[in-house]
């Protein structure tokens, strides 16, 4: 694992970076296979990334969308990651609607909305049971708490070490997610974290010793490249 941390001075600039990052990645997934595949994180953070990469002149049809996680709602919902995304990015490019991968949401049953979704993987990535694929790029930012996608402090998902996509619990409520495995499988992985809340948790993903369980962040070591994007106002304690 290659793993790099940049402290930006404030949340322009780690947009911009961030987009730096992002179109570095897609240019080379298509240099070198033609396609690129790229999970995105949801919540509030990403959202001007979101636009700023929507204003490219990029490849389209060869980039692929998935999330790396979903909460359990429709997909007009106002708190569903697929909607902001297509709010901010997808509805505004010429992108293919079968390039967009949604998590589904309308099974009665979470669990059988993950293995659905799970199977999707498998197929488009042709990918036998058991085995992970290695997406190009995946976004992620970080909560309060350490959680990352919808890997929650202390929850089952956690423990998932077998399966691509499993149910998170957030409060109760259910959530898609990425399993941590899945996402240690990629090529790249960025994570996007801003605002001074995020400090206490960031000091504890950090720490050469902490608890796994606790702040889940500390399990996402990636085969490939790690980074750490941060604003100052969350990364002050680790500019080096
Ligand atoms: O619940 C979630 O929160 C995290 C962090 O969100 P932010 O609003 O602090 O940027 C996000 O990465 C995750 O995808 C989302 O479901």
């Amino acid at each position: 694992m290659n793993k790099i941390v940049e402290v930006l001075p404030e949340r322009t600039a780690l947009i911009e970076r961030s987009l730096e990052i992002c179109l570095e990645q897609i240019h080379k997934a298509i240099n070198e296979r033609s396609l690129c595949t790229i999970a995105l994180s949801g919540g509030s953070t990403p959202k001007p990334l979101y636009e700023a990469i929507a204003s490219q002149n990029l490849p389209w049809d060869k980039i692929h969308i998935f999330w790396g996680d979903e909460r359990y709602v429709p997909p007009d919902h106002p708190d569903s990651n697929q909607r902001m995304a297509r709010s901010a990015w997808l509805d505004k490019v010429n992108i293919p609607a079968a390039n967009i991968h949604p998590i589904p949401t309308d099974e009665a049953d979470p669990a059988v909305a993950a293995e659905k979704h799970s199977q999707h993987l498998r197929e488009f990535f042709q990918v036998q049971p058991g085995e992970f694929p290695a997406f190009d790029l995946i976004l992620l930012g970080m909560g309060d708490d350490g959680h990352t996608a919808s890997l929650f402090p202390h929850t089952e998902a956690l423990q998932v070490r077998e399966k691509l996509i499993t149910v998170g619990d957030k409060d109760t409520q259910p959530r898609i997610t990425f399993t941590a495995p899945l996402i240690n499988h990629a090529r790249c992985v960025v994570f996007v974290v801003a605002g001074a809340s995020k400090r206490p948790a960031l000091a504890q993903v950090f720490a050469s010793t902490a608890d796994d369980m606790e702040y889940p962040s500390r399990l996402i070591q990636p085969q490939g490249e790690l980074w750490w994007l941060l604003d100052e106002a969350a990364g002050l304690e680790l500019k080096s």
